[in-house]
């Protein structure tokens, strides 16, 4: 399986339809009110949105009855927990058919055995930078720790991803990796992907 890629962090129709012709495997949207990228209660995909492109909501702490109204109401194909979600939620997340990509923030102490629990009902884990926020904080991690990480699962890497050191993300050998997630490294502002910087992003990484 190839390198795939994830642009999280889409809110404007317009910008979402341009990012969605360069064909990310997925996309992201965030509904989490405290966010700079929050996509507000109403938000609908645009018209034409391609239905190759997977759909993922990004959610903190939020109840599955919650998630999984909205996830029905947009037509969302995935969830992203980026919270303290519990094994359970995720297990009925998992049952309503949608994928799980459960999110850990990483830093140079983490213990991947915190994501065991997690590996029955998780798809795939997404490996963050530690930070003040919960996403979005535009820094990333020591990639070197990865290599302690040796379960089945496989794993989006994710925090500080930018065309300058994307090059670095997809040298990294010998770990489980699927995915690559960017979001502020590719911004003119939040939530609005500049697709010069993708596009350079894309070259760089030859994804
Ligand atoms: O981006 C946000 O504002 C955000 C807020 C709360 C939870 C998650 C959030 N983003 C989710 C993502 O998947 C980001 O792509 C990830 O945190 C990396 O962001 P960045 O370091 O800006 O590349």
């Amino acid at each position: 399986m190839s390198l795939q890629l994830k642009v999280c962090g889409m809110r404007d129709a317009d910008n979402i339809l341009q990012v969605a012709a360069l064909r990310p495997a997925y996309m992201g949207f965030i509904f989490y009110g405290k966010s700079p990228r929050f996509v507000g209660e109403s938000f609908v995909l645009p018209a034409g949105f391609p239905a190759e492109i997977k759909k993922v909501g990004v959610f903190v702490n939020a109840s599955a009855e919650t998630m999984l109204a909205t996830a029905a109401r947009v037509g969302l194909d995935a969830l992203q927990l980026h919270g303290h979600e519990s094994v359970e939620v995720c297990r009925q997340v998992k049952a309503a058919g949608l994928e799980v990509i459960k999110v850990f923030s990483v830093d140079d102490d983490f213990d991947f055995a915190s994501t065991e629990p997690y590996r029955e009902v998780a798809d795939y884990f997404l490996f963050d930078t530690k930070g003040k926020l919960y996403g979005g904080n535009a820094q990333t991690f020591d990639w070197s720790v990865l290599r302690r990480y040796d379960q089945q699962v496989p794993f989006f890497l994710s925090g500080g991803l930018t065309p300058a050191n994307v090059a670095g993300a997809v040298a990294l050998d010998g770990v489980n990796l699927y995915a690559l997630d960017v979001n502020s490294g590719v911004e003119t502002a939040p939530g609005k992907k500049d697709l010069g910087l993708l596009q350079e992003l894309k070259n760089n990484s030859r994804l």
